[in-house]
């Protein structure tokens, strides 16, 4: 083909995809809608010859229509984008001594509201950059943080992001599980397409700002101040005065983004001042005086190769999928999860699709659905759940509106290979020198069925396998009599109850019961006066440690702590409590004065707690003290400093501990 037909192509397949895109409806995942944009990008400056009319790389966004068009005050463009701290240092380098200030790129829709002598008049969105639609009656009935009046005359204009909060996301779908949301950006997109805001009432958006245009004098020249005097909140915004202390600031976003309650896709810097900002002018596209730093892709598509149904140890049956290995959040996802059958069902997924995978931090990575289901071949087949259970083939019954399966055997061979997995686990019992693999061989061998097991183990019978050395056999050995000292709140996760999560094992811990027995003998009604544990929790943790009597007794006669632990204690509040009613932030690196000695930052955390604070990870208006260790970055000081928090040295820290002798 002609270098040139590729690129028409390649222009036309971009116009197509953009399209579907702000329709709420793409076709592909963004990182391959960027990969085609890098690809024709690539093209054309390699064929300066080549001239596309029009350009897509040149356009923004998608055409207007549905709602009324409205021409944008000054078109809404673009950003460029950077993946390297080099580009960083060259957009300082071209500002100098400039202030910048860094803040989250957020993954919604980005929105223009106008302002006329204090009220509220438009709300457009970028349409294709120039003219966009007019949504003033869905975001005055839909959008959170849009004030209907200000406290500013003449004509005000305020850009920013409407996004859909993970939370909203996680309801609506959890609500409406036969029409689930794919994401939290697609729903953003089509709530605000909506013809009527009745039939999108539950997906409530939230506004964030991130651009201010007004020529009244009242306005203040720092974008943050500006939005924040106009009662309007803005993205969370950092100053930045040089390309070190903003790509740490970049880091500290990419690294915090899992803990927010929206996505982002990654960073943008711009220069604080609003003069200067529109000073700097425009590029075709994007403004010069910004640029948007792109994080890994949370989201890709690929091929769902297979479904496998998988045991828990709860017994529960899980749908697996088995994918095209593809990169996604960090990492080669082969694996995700499908949920359930509902789940499936709802999302009009088949082995043979090309799937949306998302893998958002920690989270397990899961199939979100199907972008594109024009690409069928007619070769996909369904998925069958099973009628029996896929390790002992006993039937399987169905559980709850997600209709869930269960194998209700209790000789399960893969429930119990699950069970002793989890007990193993770093958040239980912690047995890390024994991995899953020979706790398979281990249970397959007849050697382990209960966690109790573990600790009849020696170190003869460990050599008596195939491929394990002396030295392994002792390192399991001491592994597992370490996790003797395990105790009630992790002992109670690592015995798998059904409905008793690990903060449920926190609760019981904290609420005065001194071991695992006690909590067996105290019935349901001292269960459910326990704060946060219900009566479905409580039933379920009489039924089954019940159940479980005979195991406790054995565990107990092998040496096993299942006594309350300091640690899982409530501070005990020293007398005087120093830091009575404070709310403190730890920063810095933290040591004792009297031995010199390094002090851990939970170790020191509790202290203070114990001296009757309460702490928080993050300095806000909150915050009472910021405690300052060694090493302390200066953005920590600045932001202390904006918000009026008291800065606090250790030392004298140290000194209130010692008097009041919580150390
Ligand atoms: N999957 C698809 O088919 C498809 C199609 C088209 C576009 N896309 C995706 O959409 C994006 C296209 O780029 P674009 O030009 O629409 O946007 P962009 O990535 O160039 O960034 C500009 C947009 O960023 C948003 N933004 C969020 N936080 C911001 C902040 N703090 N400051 C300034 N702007 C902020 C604004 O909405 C603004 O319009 C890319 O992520 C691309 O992958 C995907
Ligand atoms: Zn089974």
């Amino acid at each position: 083909m002609e270098t040139g037909e590729h690129a028409q192509e390649l222009a036309d397949r971009i116009v197509a995809l953009r399209e579907a895109y702000y329709q709420g409806s793409p076709l592909v995942a963004d990182a391959e809608y960027d990969a085609i944009e890098d690809e024709l990008r690539g093209l054309l400056e390699a064929h300066p010859n080549i001239a596309l009319d029009p350009n897509p790389l040149e356009q923004v966004g998608a055409p207007a229509e549905l709602h009324s068009p409205v021409r944008h005050s000054r078109p809404m463009l673009s950003l460029e984008k950077a993946t390297k701290p080099e580009q960083v240092v060259a957009f300082f380098n071209r500002f100098p001594g400039q202030s910048v200030v860094v803040m989250p790129k957020l993954d919604g829709l980005s929105l223009a509201l106008v302002f006329e002598d204090g009220r509220l008049v438009r709300a457009v969105t970028r349409g294709d950059g120039t003219t966009g639609d007019d949504v003033t009656v869905l975001v005055r009935a839909l959008v959170d943080g849009v004030p209907e009046r200000i406290d500013i005359a003449g004509r005000v204009e305020v850009r920013g992001e409407a996004v859909m909060l993970r939370s909203t996301f996680a309801t609506y779908n959890k609500a409406n599980p036969d029409k689930p949301l794919i994401n939290p950006r697609n729903a953003a997109a089509g709530t605000l397409r909506a013809k009527d805001p009745a039939t999108v009432a539950e997906r409530r958006l939230q506004f964030f700002g991130f651009d201010l245009d007004t020529s009244a004098d009242a306005a203040a020249v720092d974008l943050e101040e500006g939005l924040q005097a106009l009662g309007i909140a803005g993205a969370q915004m950092q100053h930045c005065t040089d390309a070190e202390q903003a790509q740490a600031a970049i880091t500290a976003i990419e690294q915090g983004r899992n803990a927010l309650n929206y996505d982002l896709d990654g960073a943008v810097l711009r220069l604080a001042d609003r003069e200067a900002y529109a000073a700097a002018g425009t590029r075709s596209s994007s403004p010069r005086g910004a640029l948007a730093f792109k994080f890994a892709a949370e989201e890709k598509t690929t091929l769902l190769r297979e479904v496998i149904w998988d045991v828990g140890k709860t017994g529960k049956i899980v749908p697996v999928a088995w994918l095209e290995p593809v990169f996604v959040g960090g990492t080669t996802v082969t694996k995700a999860t499908l949920a359930n059958q509902e789940v499936i069902r709802a999302r009009d997924i088949k082995i043979g699709d090309t799937v949306l995978v998302r893998r958002a931090g920690d989270v397990i990575p899961f199939v979100a659905g199907v972008l594109d289901a024009a690409k069928r071949t007619g070769e996909e087949r369904d998925i069958e759940p099973p009628t029996v259970c896929p390790s002992c083939e006993q039937p399987v019954t169905e559980q709850g509106n997600s209709r869930e399966l269960f194998c209700t055997n209790v000789a399960c061979p893969a429930q119990t290979v699950r069970r002793l997995i989890h007990w193993a686990s770093r958040a239980a019992a912690d047995i890390d020198a024994i991995g899953q693999v020979w706790i398979e061989r281990l249970a397959d061998a007849g050697i382990l069925e209960s966690p109790s097991d573990f600790y009849t183990l020696t170190k003869e019978r460990l050599l008596e396998f195939d491929r394990m050395g002396e030295v392994s056999a002792q390192r399991m050995i001491d592994s597992i009599d370490a996790s003797r000292q395990v105790g009630l709140r992790r002992a109670l996760i690592g015995l798998a109850i059904p409905m008793a999560s690990d903060g449920t094992a926190a609760r019981l811990a904290r609420a005065g019961f001194g071991s695992l027995e006690e909590i067996a003998d105290a019935g349901q009604e001292r269960l459910v006066a326990v704060d946060d544990i219900g009566a479905k929790v409580a039933a379920s943790l009489v039924a089954h440690l019940a159940r479980l009597r005979p195991e406790l007794e054995k565990l107990r006669a092998a040496g096993v702590s299942l006594d309350v632990r300091e640690e899982d204690l409530p501070p005990v509040i020293a007398a005087g409590a120093p830091l009575e009613g404070k709310t403190v932030v730890i920063t810095g690196a933290i040591s004792d004065p009297r031995s010199g000695e390094k002090v851990a930052r939970p170790t020191f955390q509790r202290l203070c707690e114990q001296a009757g604070a309460t702490a928080a990870s993050s300095v806000s208006a909150n915050t009472d003290l910021l405690i300052t260790g060694a090493g302390v970055g200066d953005s920590k000081l600045a932001k202390a400093e904006k918000l009026g928090v008291e800065v606090i040295d250790q030392g004298e820290i140290w000194d209130l501990l010692i008097a009041a002798k919580v150390v």
